[in-house]
């Protein structure tokens, strides 16, 4: 049985449940329960705090595990990735009260607190840069300058509207862009049943990231269309009843398919739907 940790609080907790229960997987109803059994699946859910995913997944007590990248790299565990899932999209960044410290080499001999401590060791290192001290801190780092304890934070930053409630302003390139992804142990042979669980998510992340777009054109201009929708591999093309047209259907980015839309119509494409994907298999 496939061992699975999902966290079970904080940022990455709802939308994982969300996509592994998409993914056709039983998922717990109560916040509370901290083990559930998917026989049919062959499966097994584990509850953890978001932090703790990559320990146990680089203890190997479970197979793999859902968590950000920004806590995989922080966690220095016998982890890695295996698929990223693109939600809980964030940057981790450097900042500091405006106007006092703008570039990473003027952190050298200042105190930076961050929740992620090992992720801002290594930076630093990488750049040579050498801080006095690196402060941990559980949380609300933003507040740990104007209250004497640091000089500048390192933290998660996604709207950054909390960054700008505290007077700070971020500086220098993103240390790194984290989103949560799939984890597995870094030297174990693949657990049986990930193929079938990498898949279904693969499929998830399909079904949300294109939509299916359907349209005539006539036989004539059919090249140019299909130029603008090559799909994955070739588009489906069927002929109309007329013979002198074609129904072509093609799998569109989602984020393109306006854009897409407006193209197809000047080339001369006709009757263009657009269609939500609910799962796929590629
Ligand atoms: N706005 C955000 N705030 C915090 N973490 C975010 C945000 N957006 C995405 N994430 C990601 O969520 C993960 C952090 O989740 P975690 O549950 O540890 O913290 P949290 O969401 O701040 O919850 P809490 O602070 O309540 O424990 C990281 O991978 C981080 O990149
Ligand atoms: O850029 P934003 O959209 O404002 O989001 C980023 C903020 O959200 C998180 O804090 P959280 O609310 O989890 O509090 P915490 O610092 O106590 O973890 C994170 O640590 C940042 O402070
Ligand atoms: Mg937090």
């Amino acid at each position: 049985m496939l061992r699975i940790a999902v966290p079970n609080k904080g940022s990455l907790s709802t939308p994982a449940t969300d996509m592994l229960r998409e993914a056709g997987y039983r998922q717990r109803r109560d916040g509370r329960e901290l083990v559930l059994t998917d026989a049919d699946n062959d499966v097994e859910f584990f509850f953890l705090r978001p932090r703790d995913v990559a320990v146990y997944v680089g203890a190997g007590t479970v197979d793999v595990g859902i968590t950000g990248r920004d806590l995989l790299l922080d966690s220095g565990a016998a982890a890695v990735e295996h698929l990223p899932l693109g939600f809980a999209g964030s940057t981790f960044r450097y900042a500091a009260p405006a106007g006092t410290i703008t570039q990473v080499d003027d952190i050298a001999g200042k105190r930076v607190a961050s929740s992620y401590t090992r992720l801002v060791a290594d930076h630093l290192a990488r750049k040579g840069v050498e801080p006095s001290a690196i402060v941990h801190l559980d949380g609300a780092v933003e507040s740990s300058v104007r209250l004497g304890v640091a000089d500048v934070i390192a933290d998660v930053v996604e709207t950054g509207t909390t960054l700008r409630a505290a007077g700070m302003e971020v500086f220098g390139e993103p240390i790194l862009r984290s989103e949560a992804v799939m984890i597995r142990h870094a030297d174990a042979p693949e657990p049986a049943g990930l193929d079938v669980l990498t898949r279904r998510l693969q499929g998830v992340i399909t079904a949300r990231e294109y939509v299916l777009l359907d349209y005539d054109v006539p036989m004539e201009l059919l090249d140019a269309a299909v130029a603008v929708t090559p799909g994955f591999e070739s588009p489906t093309v069927s002929p109309l009843h007329n013979g002198q047209s074609a129904a072509v259907r093609s799998m569109v980015r989602r984020a393109d398919t306006n854009r897409v839309m407006d193209v197809l119509y000047e080339v001369g494409a006709r009757g263009i739907l657009v269609t939500s994907i609910h799962a796929c298999r590629l």
